[in-house]
């Protein structure tokens, strides 16, 4: 089971997460948690098993802006060489799915030391990644990252949808920060394995108008055994206004951790 996770989690860690995904984790994986106080079947989700959906890809409402920015990392993530095959470029685009860990069935609940449950099937079965639980195109957030391991950066394109007012006409401060955790918090992921934030620090500059790209860049600035230091600007499509800057630290966790061990 260690293992198995540990291989997850290990997929997770590299820029070549997205192959992993695609090549190791697409077979049905069933995998079984044993300790003293826990003990759960947690199985890969259905949509990394059968046919992932893959919601970091355009849609019919990207806009000019979105779709600009998209073709221009995604033309970088395969280089051209002269008279070879296409090979792997600089940056690499992260695909985002709806849903992390799905954990079968209702005999197996993890149940806690405590003697709480973790998780229920059905709420469970329910869960949604914050960012993905609107499926109406547009509405909410549509963003896709891309990642460049050797200079240790991470981009989110992010168009701002209706649904995250929150001055008349802008964009509300929760959503700008959760785009900002999901985009350093992936980095982190990508750069130390599996992490949690343990402190998010957000000044916001300028408000975001609904309905506009913003481009969220994030820099690894140190690593300190456990701790990942990232930073973030937030800005216009061609980097010119700041909108908000950002850094946050991520701890790195055990899976355990995730269990409540
Ligand atoms: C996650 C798995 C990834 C893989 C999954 C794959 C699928 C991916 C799918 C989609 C990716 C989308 C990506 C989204 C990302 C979103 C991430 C979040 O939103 S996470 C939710 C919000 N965060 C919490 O709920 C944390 C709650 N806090 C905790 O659990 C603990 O406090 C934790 C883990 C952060 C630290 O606890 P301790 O017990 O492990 O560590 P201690 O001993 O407290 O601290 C260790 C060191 O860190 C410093 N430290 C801890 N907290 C600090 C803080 N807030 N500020 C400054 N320093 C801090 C301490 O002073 C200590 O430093 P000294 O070693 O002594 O130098």
């Amino acid at each position: 089971m260690a293992r198995s996770l540990g291989r997850l989690f290990k997929g997770f860690q590299s820029p070549a997460f997205p192959k992993a995904m695609g090549a190791e984790l697409c077979p049905a994986t069933c995998v079984s948690v044993r300790t003293p106080f826990v003990r759960t079947i947690l199985a890969l989700p259905s949509a990394f098993s059968s046919k992932p959906q893959d919601f970091s890809l355009p849609n019919s409402s990207w806009g000019p802006e979105m779709l600009r920015l998209y073709n221009h990392y995604k033309s970088q993530c395969e280089v051209e060489v002269e008279g070879e095959e296409k090979q792997e470029g600089p940056w690499q685009r992260l695909p985002s799915y709806n849903r992390s860990l799905k954990f079968t069935p209702a005999a197996d609940l993890c149940v806690l030391p405590s003697g709480g449950v973790y998780l229920s099937k059905t709420i469970q079965s329910k869960a949604r990644l914050f960012t993905r639980n609107i499926t109406d195109p547009g509405a909410a957030f549509e963003y896709v990252l891309f990642v460049n391991k050797e200079k240790q950066k991470c981009v989110g394109i992010f168009q701002t949808g209706h649904l995250l007012e929150g001055p008349p006409g802008h964009v509300h401060g929760g959503a700008i920060a959760t785009m900002i955790d999901t985009v350093t918090g992936s980095h982190a992921t990508v750069l130390s394995g599996p992490v949690m934030t343990a402190n998010l620090n957000i000044n916001y500059r300028s408000p975001i108008q609904l309905g506009h790209t913003v481009l969220i860049e994030s820099s690894l600035d140190k690593m300190e055994s456990r701790k990942t230091f990232i930073s973030c600007k937030v800005t216009g499509t061609d980097g010119s206004k700041l909108y908000t800057e950002a850094t946050a630290l991520f701890l790195s966790i055990s899976v355990s951790h995730l269990l409540g061990g």
